[in-house]
């Protein structure tokens, strides 16, 4: 493809606006041509100053705007399977922001789609197989230096959530992060769920089971701990160490200046994702914009987001009735590699 690389966005709120941001000023190769959100004021606003952009109300309706080679959805995960399976009928290459759907049924079923298309056009917004600290672990994991990797210990902390934020969305939200990071760096599906509930802080909104400590069991043996803290109050933390059988290696320590002064310490920490997964965001864009004008797809496959659904939804069972609950995934069509591993 000479042209650049026709986008529609489908929700312009915090990410998909940070998005378009980055579609106009970051990523070449790509241009915006349409914009849709039920907040058309919002979308007039996000599109303001840039030319030849439709604005449309209807998701659908952008998908069918002129010029619409692929489509970056940024809507809330409650319109995505319609968006996605819109966008398979069409052959269109998409962008979805994670979770992939809110549940497993309907992932299978997006899985399903492009499993029938026989190529693939998805890929989820997991954006730290794209961080670099992240994308170094994982070499460290795959090149044997270490060994076995036993155990991976994860945190996960938010300044506060948004009100919105429900006690299962620590998992299906935030947690599936961990859960796509967790198959990928040790290369082994999900197996079982176990969530333990401290006594909740007295800074989460009422009723919300805020922190939470959920415990992966891996198809390999491997154990992965996720503390989930989504109103910590003080910061954006993301860290992962890998517990190997011959040393350990830890991610997510250090991102801004460390200033020594008045007798001690002081490091910056993030105040959002959006700061600490710039790049991240970037390459993951520009990944998906490269391979789209290829006509392929490469990242997180829509595989992947339905492992990370059903992982998630057995958290979910395990948040509700406590104790550790097996994970059923259906099988894998051979478009996402057949067979066991993740
Ligand atoms: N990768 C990451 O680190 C992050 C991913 N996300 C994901 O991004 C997605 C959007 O989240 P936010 O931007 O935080 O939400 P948001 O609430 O800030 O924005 C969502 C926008 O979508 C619009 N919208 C609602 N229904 C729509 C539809 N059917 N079609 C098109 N637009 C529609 C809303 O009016 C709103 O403007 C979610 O799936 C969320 O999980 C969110 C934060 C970080
Ligand atoms: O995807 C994200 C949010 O939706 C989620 O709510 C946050 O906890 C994550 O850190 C962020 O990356």
């Amino acid at each position: 493809m000479s042209e650049p690389l026709g986008v529609a966005v489908l929700g312009v709120g915090h990410m998909g606006a940070d998005h378009l941001r980055r579609l106009g000023e970051t990523v070449g190769g790509a241009r915006v041509v349409a914009v849709a959100d039920p907040d058309t004021a919002r979308a007039e606003g996000a599109v303001a100053g840039r030319e030849r952009v439709t604005v449309h109300s209807d998701a659908l309706a952008a998908l069918d705007a002129p010029g619409v080679d692929a489509v970056l959805v940024a809507s809330p995960e409650a319109a995505h399977e319609e968006a996605l399976l819109a966008a398979c009928a069409r052959g269109l290459p998409v962008l979805c922001e994670k979770p992939l759907t809110p549940d497993s049924a309907a992932a299978l079923r997006v899985v399903e789609a492009e499993a029938r298309l026989g190529r693939r056009l998805i890929q989820v917004g997991f954006m730290r197989r794209f961080d670099a600290e992240y994308a170094a672990l994982k070499t460290l994991l795959d090149s044997g230096d270490l060994g076995r990797p036993l155990l991976l210990h994860c945190v996960h902390r938010n300044v506060s959530s948004p009100p919105h934020f429900t006690s299962s969305m620590l998992i299906s939200s935030s947690v599936s992060h961990e859960i796509d990071a967790a198959r990928w760096l040790l290369g082994q599906e999900i197996t079982s769920v176990t969530v333990v509930r401290p006594t909740p802080s007295a800074h989460a909104p009422a009723g919300l089971l805020d922190p939470q400590l959920v415990l992966f069991e891996t198809a390999g043996g491997a154990v992965v701990d996720v503390e989930v803290f989504v109103n910590c109050g003080f910061g954006y933390e993301v860290r992962c160490e890998a517990v190997c059988e011959r040393g350990s290696a830890r991610i997510g320590d250090a991102h801004g200046m460390v200033v020594h002064a008045a007798g001690g310490t002081r490091e910056d920490v993030a105040r959002d994702y959006v700061v600490r997964f710039a790049d991240a965001y970037d390459r993951e864009v520009r990944a998906w914009v490269a391979a789209a004008r290829e006509g392929r797809a490469v990242g997180p496959s829509a595989w992947d987001g339905y492992a990370a659904a059903a992982v998630a939804e057995a958290g979910v069972v395990s948040l509700r009735d406590g104790g550790r609950v097996t994970v059923d995934l259906a099988g894998r069509p051979a478009l996402y590699g057949g067979g066991g591993g993740a």
